[in-house]
């Protein structure tokens, strides 16, 4: 589903002391089967941002499109129902939302909601705990008995569950030591890849950004301050700089590389250690001196 902010302000508690404009002519478009990361430092508005995108909150001003969906200022919302079934949202500490008594009542609860069958139901339940890598004797389970990880993975789950055509993650690996970070962001790119949906990443990690994004978007104070492909965006650190954002540490190490040597190695997506490797390559072949 193609997605588009159109001139999207939105207003904390209008008319009053705490009066605050979180976003502000907001423009910008994302194309259905995109994995977008958006990126900016703390109250610069991403939350808001993405509370939009499953009708948690409606524009002050301006309009919001998700696929045939429309969310303007100054009407109601309807059929709000029908936007959440297409657009699933893994929120912060998506565990801390768990409550039922068996993990697999928790799973099953969005799609009982929407009115899935039953048999369908179990089925989207052994594909979800799978994709999430959670073995199925985990499903009578209580959810509360389980391992911090594995309670973010059953909540996980339960998003996937819905079939979403669009999945919003609110910095889904906060909080995870670096090897469940990876997994879970793998595992989210998989599905992205495997489901052809959109994925939408609010993230303060500029090498998940780097890693997983096809599309960067930038906000500062409630604004669009940067958009375009990675590798265009996370060259101009001058410019990230100006709003407290650092660049990933592979291209910091592509830019020494290319002033110290005078060479360029295309990125594709290595890690240090790759890189390092391809260049002590070229050195030993005499491509590079040292
Ligand atoms: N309920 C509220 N009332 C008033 N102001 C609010 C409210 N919620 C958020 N804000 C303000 O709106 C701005 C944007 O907040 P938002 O949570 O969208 O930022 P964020 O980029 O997600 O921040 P973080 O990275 O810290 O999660 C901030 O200045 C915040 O203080």
């Amino acid at each position: 589903m193609d997605i588009t902010f159109n001139e999207v302000s939105y207003v904390y508690q209008p008319n009053s002391p705490f009066e605050h404009r979180a976003l502000n002519k907001l423009s910008f478009s994302i194309k259905s089967g995109s994995f977008v990361a958006v990126i900016g430092h703390t109250g610069s508005g991403k939350s808001t941002l993405i509370q939009h995108l499953n009708g948690l909150v409606r524009p002050t001003e301006g309009e919001v499109t998700i696929g045939d969906y429309r969310l303007k200022a100054g009407e109601k919302n309807k059929h709000l129902r029908e936007l959440r079934k297409q657009v699933g949202v893994v929120f912060q500490y998506p565990e801390h939302q768990l409550f039922e008594e068996t993990v697999a009542k928790d799973i099953a609860f969005g799609p009982l909601n929407f009115g899935v069958k039953e048999e369908e139901i179990k089925q989207r339940t052994a594909e979800s705990m799978a994709a999430v890598h959670l073995p199925e004797e985990m499903l009578d389970r209580s959810p509360f008995d389980l391992s911090g990880g594995q309670m973010r993975r059953a909540a996980i789950a339960g998003v996937l569950a819905m079939e979403p055509k669009v999945l919003v993650l609110d910095e889904p690996t906060a909080g995870l030591d670096p090897s469940g970070q990876q997994e879970i962001m793998d595992m989210f790119y998989r599905l992205h890849k495997e489901k052809e949906g959109t994925t939408i990443l609010v993230t303060h990690s500029m090498e998940d950004a780097l890693a997983y994004a096809d599309h960067i978007i930038i906000l500062n104070h409630g604004e669009v301050y940067m958009e375009g492909p990675p590798l265009e965006i996370f060259t101009q650190r001058e410019k990230l700089k100006q709003v407290q954002l650092d660049v990933p540490e592979v291209i910091e190490f592509l830019t020494r590389v290319k002033e110290q040597f005078g060479i360029e190695i295309p990125y594709t997506g290595q890690s240090i250690a790759e890189l390092a490797k391809e260049l002590s390559q070229l050195v030993q072949r005499g491509r590079v001196h040292e």
